[in-house]
């Protein structure tokens, strides 16, 4: 068929029936945010193995009722009697357990009400698949108990685990091998939702689908690039834990380089997982740790009538947590060789918006004078879209080069499309057994050494640490921002370019 890509569209593990999800940590933020709205919405589309049952796992003591009143809560059913139906389908599959993290009696519980929903099933197969939305500090002993007590031996185990995975390279080693004497990598999904947005998954079409872009895509043509992670809110509430982590390691370790190592890794030998993967890790390797010089850090303070970082009770007073990183990474091959990618993120900033933007070199001068460098945008959020800024003759009866696009905006051009959610395509892809959108033990390994050493001086390992730059909420960043960027050589457009439309709200 034309334009298919097969290997993408098959797999060779994928559970159609007889199978249980078991959420762990069902009572928390993520589970009501993300897990159960996307079980939701696949069940509800018929994604889910035929008569799938779902388990929610966690301390808190909940009876039936209550449990299935939360449940409701998570989805948005806009009054629709077929979403309603649905909501009150998914709920009669839908069952409880309460136990505590660290106990095998708990998990023999568990592991009991397993059995006896198996017990009905017309064959011997059983699979079970554990999605962790739980903080990292249990990861360990769920791991363990899951492995010793709810294990199946007549069907498939896989483990869905959430980052953070550690904080640095060793404490990511010792996570990964803590895990892995219980689960082996087959079993094991390391979650980056960014690889299950569908503007990152078009990043491998755009770039291998494309002869006129797969030419243009090194050192020769592009002068830089920027990923930028931009949001309108700060850690509100949030703040004991990002405190801990910092906008490094929040966003930029884990989502940023993970739209960066696609962006610019070889072409894999297919679309197999480990095809894929092979090349990202191989990129990642190429890149060395970032140094300070090539970091810009920042914190929110108060402004607008909106508060400061230091205004979150959550957060330890005078702290010099980054609430806004810049780093810019180089890539030592022959490919890439002395291409700034300037990786970016905040909160609390002017707007809600994650792209990518290359900068492509300046055009011969001569027959032009100043025009303006192409750049292809790939917005990955809100609305998805590509567009190409290039120059183009201004009508008339007379010769004026003026800035331009030609636009890709997903909703012009997929009106009917339904974009999946990052979690819903993110767990379909586990239980087909597709690695290919999760994280493979060594790109973690690669990634922590990247940012390490930077982390490490951020945290004060090795003397005084720094101070992030101030920027008012609701701003760009910091005052010094636009002086990093251009040094790195990004030229902006000039004032006599009209932006395209920006009135999301209007497509
Ligand atoms: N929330 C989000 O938007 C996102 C979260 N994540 C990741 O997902 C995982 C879960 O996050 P989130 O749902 O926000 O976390 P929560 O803090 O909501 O924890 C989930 C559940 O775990 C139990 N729990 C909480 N603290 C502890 C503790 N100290 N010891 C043992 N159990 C505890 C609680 O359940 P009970 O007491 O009932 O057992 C809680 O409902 C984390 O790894 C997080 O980093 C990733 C991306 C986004
Ligand atoms: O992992 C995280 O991502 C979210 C942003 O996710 P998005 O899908 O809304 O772009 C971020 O808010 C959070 O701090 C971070 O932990």
């Amino acid at each position: 068929m034309s334009g298919s890509i097969p290997s993408m569209e098959t797999s060779h593990d994928a559970l159609r029936d007889n199978t249980i999800i078991v959420v762990l940590g069902a009572s928390g933020d993520l589970a009501k945010k993300k897990t159960f709205p996307a079980l939701f919405g696949l069940y509800r589309q018929g994604f889910l193995p035929r008569d799938v049952k779902i388990v929610g796992y966690a301390r808190t003591k909940m009876d039936k009722a209550e449990y299935h009143k939360r449940l409701s809560s998570y989805f948005k059913t806009n009054d629709d009697p077929e979403i309603i139906k649905a909501a009150e389908d998914f709920k009669a599959v839908s069952t409880y357990i309460s136990g505590s993290y660290e106990e095998p009696e708990a998990f023999q519980v568990l592991n009991s009400h397993l059995e006896e929903i198996e017990a009905g099933y017309a064959s011997k197969e059983a699979n079970r698949v554990f999605y962790f939305a739980l903080p990292p500090s249990v990861f360990v002993p769920v791991a363990k108990n899951l492995k010793e007590q709810c294990y199946v031996a007549n069907g498939v185990n896989r483990v869905i685990v959430e980052k953070p995975f550690g904080k640095d390279l060793d404490s990511a080693r010792e996570l990964l091998s803590s895990l892995k004497e219980y689960w082996t990598e087959d079993e094991t999904f390391r979650i980056d939702h960014y690889l299950g947005k569908e503007m990152v998954k078009n990043l491998l079409v755009l770039r291998f689908a494309n002869i006129a872009l797969g030419a243009a895509w090194d050192k020769n043509f592009i002068s830089n690039v920027q990923i930028t992670f931009k949001e309108p809110f700060g850690t509100e509430g949030r703040g004991g834990y990002f405190d801990e982590f910092g906008m490094i390691r929040d966003v930029l370790q884990n989502h940023l380089l993970q739209v960066l190592s696609i962006l610019t890794m070889e072409r894999p030998v297919s679309f197999s997982a480990e095809d894929i993967r092979d090349e990202k890790v191989k990129v990642l390797r190429s890149i060395p740790p970032i140094a300070k010089e090539d970091t810009l850090l920042g914190q929110y303070v108060a402004a607008n009538g909106k508060p400061g970082y230091l205004d979150d009770d959550t957060v330890p007073p005078n702290s010099i947590c980054p609430t806004f990183a810049a780093t810019t990474l180089w890539i030592h091959n022959p490919r890439w060789e002395g291409v700034p990618f300037i990786l970016k993120a905040g909160k609390a900033l002017n707007e809600a918006k994650v792209e990518v933007r290359i900068q492509f070199k300046d055009v011969t001068q001569g027959i032009f004078k100043d025009i303006a460098r192409n750049e292809l945008v790939i917005r990955i959020q809100p609305s998805e879209a590509v567009y190409l800024k290039m120059n183009a003759k201004t009508p008339g009866l007379y010769t004026r080069a003026m800035p331009t696009e030609m636009d890709l905006t997903y909703k012009r051009r997929f009106a009917e499309a339904k974009i999946p959610e990052a979690y819903e395509a993110l767990i379909l892809d586990a239980l087909k057994g597709d690695h290919s959108n999760f994280v493979r033990h060594d790109e973690l390994d690669v990634a922590w050494k990247i940012f390490t050493p930077i982390l490490h001086w951020i945290d004060g390992k090795n003397g005084a640490r720094p101070r992030p730059a101030p920027y008012p909420y609701g701003s760009r960043g910091p005052k010094e921002l636009e002086g990093f960027i251009n040094k790195y050589g990004f030229k902006r457009a000039s004032d006599s370019y009209v932006w395209p439309v920006t009135n999301l709200a209007s497509l």
